[in-house]
């Protein structure tokens, strides 16, 4: 089957829990920046932006999480501390259960060797100067160290046949300007594919490229991932795609994740109302007719994010405690949670819980796929 094919394999056994051991995890991570101010802070003290608040995370082999949200929420900081980019302010990231240490020189590139990045926009991940086969060389000769040329592109000529860019030479040297964006990332792709890693974090992979050819992408990245069993997080704006491509699915808002679950259950039965208030702003014409959110103001500074649940401002069911204290993740059936006080066990929000039921029965992701983006 070509990777142009839908395949809708994101469905496949999204019931439960993965029966493997986690390869990555993300425990607790809260990532704090200081604010840069020219003007002095009345006094004293930095201000910091709270860009991710306590976020567990759990990525397994041969499958692809999504971590979705609106911009701002926090998502990027999370796969960048996973890659270990940016030091942490709280909790610990695990590589294979063993808690990581911060990295830097030989073991930083150990720890790439497991746990490659791949970047929204390939053309600025690329020297414009440097050829394909001069890029994946020094992939190469970095990953596998002592390798003779005629070995590095034998290594270069199979990484470009699992990319789907064959014949391999008529790749090999062009430079960057000369390849489209999809060429592009599916070159990023290979040079991930040097390291053999475990993890794969694709931060927006496909949101750069031309709608027609989205699809193709993701399914070579799912692909690979199967091939080789290796975890994937997927970044996304996009909760529809998640659904299609994701197993998992776990949404960002104002620097936590609110709802987590398989993909199938937080985009058809979705728990936390700003999940509902994502599907429900995603342009989808197969959706027509079905229950709109109403959106009542904006996402929080995160410099000074609102007490209680973060999204207690914009939520047309917060309850007295919403804005007080912020909610625990509560379990749902079938894996799937939601840090929601919709879903403790009062009066007051058994009430709320079925005015909300009310509100959005039958909202779901339609059936679009990253080929038929909604609303294009
Ligand atoms: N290096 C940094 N220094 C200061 N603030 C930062 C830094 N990186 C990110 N932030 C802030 O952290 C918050 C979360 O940003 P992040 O890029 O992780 O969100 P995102 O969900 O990935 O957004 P987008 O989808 O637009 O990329 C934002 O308020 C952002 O301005």
């Amino acid at each position: 089957m070509s990777d142009d094919e839908i395949t809708g394999g994101g469905r496949r056994g999204t019931g439960g829990r993965p029966a493997d051991e986690p390869v990555l995890e993300a425990v607790g991570v809260t990532k704090r920046f200081p604010v840069r101010s020219v003007v002095p802070r009345r006094g004293g003290g930095r201000r910091m932006v709270h860009a991710v608040e306590n976020v567990s995370l759990s990525l397994y082999p041969g499958r692809i999480t999504a971590l979705v949200g609106e911009s701002g929420s926090g998502k990027s900081t999370l796969a960048r501390l996973l890659a270990q980019l940016h030091p942490l302010t709280g909790g610990e990231i695990r590589l294979h259960g063993r808690p990581v240490r911060p990295a830097r020189g030989r073991a930083f590139r150990a720890y790439t060797r497991e746990v490659q990045l791949i970047l929204q926009d390939p053309f600025a991940s690329f020297n414009p100067v440097a050829t394909v086969a001069s890029t994946l060389r020094r992939a190469v000769a970095l990953h596998h160290p002592g390798t003779s040329r005629g070995e590095q592109d034998a290594v270069i000529d199979d990484l470009l046949r699992q990319i789907n860019l064959v014949p391999a030479r008529q790749f090999t040297e062009k430079y960057p300007h000369e390849l489209s964006g999809g060429q592009l990332q599916r070159i990023s792709i290979a040079r991930a594919l040097t390291a053999s890693p475990a993890v794969f974090l694709a931060d927006e992979p496909v949101s750069s490229l031309d709608v027609s050819i989205r699809l193709g992408i993701l399914n070579l990245l799912r692909r690979l991932t199967e091939e080789r069993n290796a975890a994937m997080l997927y970044v996304t704006h996009d909760i529809a795609s998640a659904r299609y491509f994701a197993a998992d699915t776990a949404v960002m808002y104002a620097g936590e994740v609110v709802e987590s679950g398989p993909s199938e259950a937080v985009t058809q039965r979705a728990a936390h109302p700003y999940t509902q208030l994502l599907i429900s702003s995603a342009p989808d014409p197969s959706r027509a007719g079905a229950p709109r959110v109403r959106d009542i103001g904006q996402p929080p500074s995160l410099i000074d994010p609102p007490a209680g649940c973060r999204f207690h401002p914009r939520c047309p069911f917060a309850m007295d405690r919403c804005t007080r204290e912020a909610p625990p993740a509560f379990d749902l059936p079938g894996g799937h949670a939601a840090r929601c006080w919709l879903y403790a066990d009062t009066p007051e929000a058994r009430t709320r819980r079925a005015q909300n039921a009310d509100a959005v029965a039958g909202l779901t992701t339609g059936s679009a796929t990253p080929a038929e983006p909604a609303g294009q």
